[in-house]
């Protein structure tokens, strides 16, 4: 029997509307089992109701006499509507007859089916919130602290989902023998624009996690924002390094890699499960430089005594500028976020500092787009003490080709095909 691709996407889409959550193992487990044009139909749906809530919302209301409908309903809508406006491979009379099917209730059928049916006759909307599909208060938010130019420039970018990167392990192999690999496995890849050691994938053949490049340890699946954060933080071999916040590893091993693997690093997070990813991280790319730690950074000081030359604290945050890839993080968040995060990121910076020796770095990173966790997270820590400079990175962005906004403490990087945003700070301790 033929799988109902529709009726898998609803039902995850309606625990979505609950949960405001989407588990990535829920989409899996659908995936697991569906061939490879089923696959790209769901993820296509799935994602693209998410991404374009705002709009198909927009749209529905401007047919509903009572904008207040059950849930089941308004996802339902939403499916619709996204088939008819945007996937040119689905006929109307599909998107109109297989969504009413999914609806039990025979008021809403005939509801459903009517507003589906005069939905290609409502006019395009005029605000850019809702041409960009974001919600309302964010980009609302995003102006008041940031240009125009760079607003649009992420909600723009948000429309489009990120290629899958890769970050080859300089230690094991080059770019050019990984390339060749994938292309054995039938993926296309191509260098990076921005960060030394990048591919970007631009077809893929297997999955990433079946590759030998994967298996063999000869790269990590890893996007160009990250993948150049380890380069402003001036590392060389030898150098005493701690990672806090280091899980999964995906910055700690880029570490591991730029040092040579010679040196020590000791990478801390919060929880065993946590550490145990960045170990199993280590073991395939096959570092040794990589000890790990299990600490409350927020109070890291009662757990480590030992000093370092290099810190990095790529902080828990609202994550904003991870949208592409998981578009639901603008719907789930809300402005006490950004403060609970920023009091959090504070004590997390305190206490590293205090391991810093003097003449060494710390470098601050988020991937979201907010004024509390970034530039406020800064400031308020450099206004409490004599003994922080400021690094500008304007230069060092602009070597690597990115474009981005210099605060006075940090940089923001703004998105283009392969970079999301991501706030950098260097601060260097004085003696
Ligand atoms: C942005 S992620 C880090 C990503 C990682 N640096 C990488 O590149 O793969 C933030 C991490 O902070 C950890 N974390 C959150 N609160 C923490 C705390 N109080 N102490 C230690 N780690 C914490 C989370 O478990 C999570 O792994």
């Amino acid at each position: 029997m033929k799988t109902n691709v529709r009726l898998l996407a609803y039902r995850l889409l309606r625990k979505y509307e609950k949960e405001k959550f989407i588990l990535r193992e829920d989409v899996d487990s659908v995936l697991s089992f569906l061939d490879d044009k089923d696959r790209r139909f769901f993820k296509e749906l799935v994602w693209g109701v998410v991404r374009k809530e705002e709009l198909l919302d927009w749209y529905i209301n401007q047919l509903l006499k009572k904008k207040d409908i059950p849930p089941a309903v308004r996802v339902a809508l939403r499916m619709g509507a996204y088939q008819l406006l945007f996937m040119n491979s689905v006929p109307d009379y599909a998107a109109v007859s297989e969504t009413v099917k999914l609806v039990k209730n025979e008021n809403f059928k005939k509801l459903v089916n009517a507003v589906l049916r005069r939905l290609r006759t409502v006019p395009e909307p005029k605000e850019l919130h809702l041409i960009y599909s974001h919600p309302e208060w964010i980009v609302n938010y995003w102006r008041s602290f940031l240009p125009e130019e760079a607003v649009l420039r992420i909600m723009k970018w948000n429309q489009e989902p990120l290629p899958v990167m890769l970050r080859v392990n300089s230690l094991a192999t080059t770019k050019e023998e990984v390339i060749k690999i994938l292309a054995e496995e039938g993926t296309e890849a191509v260098p990076g624009k921005h960060a030394p050691f990048s591919l970007v994938v631009r077809k893929l053949g297997i999955s990433m996690n079946d590759s030998r490049v994967i298996k063999d340890g000869l790269a990590s699946v890893q996007g160009e924002s990250s993948q150049l954060v380890p380069f402003f933080m001036e590392l060389k071999p030898g150098l005493r390094v701690l990672d806090t916040c280091a899980a999964p590893g995906g910055k700690t091993t880029a570490i591991a890699e730029l040092v040579k693997d010679q040196g020590k690093i000791l990478a801390v997070d919060i929880s065993r499960e946590k550490t145990q990813l960045v170990e199993k991280h280590a073991k395939r790319l096959k570092l040794s430089s990589i000890e790990t730690k299990i600490a409350d950074v927020e109070r890291l000081t009662e757990y480590v005594q030992d000093t370092f030359d290099r810190i990095l604290v790529d902080a828990p945050c609202t994550s904003l500028g991870t949208a592409r890839n998981h578009p639901e993080v603008l719907r789930r968040v809300n402005k006490e976020d950004f403060k609970k995060f920023s009091e959090i990121q504070l004590r997390m910076v305190q206490q590293a500092w205090q391991l810093l020796e003097k003449g060494g770095i710390l470098l601050y990173s988020t991937c979201t787009v907010t004024k509390e966790e970034n530039t406020e997270v800064v400031k308020r820590f450099v206004s409490e003490r004599k003994d922080v400079e400021v690094i500008d990175t304007r230069d060092k962005m602009k070597e690597f080709e990115v474009e981005g906004i210099w605060d006075g403490y940090g940089f923001l990087m703004l998105p283009d095909e392969t970079i999301t945003p991501f706030y950098v700070s260097v601060l260097r301790k004085m003696g």
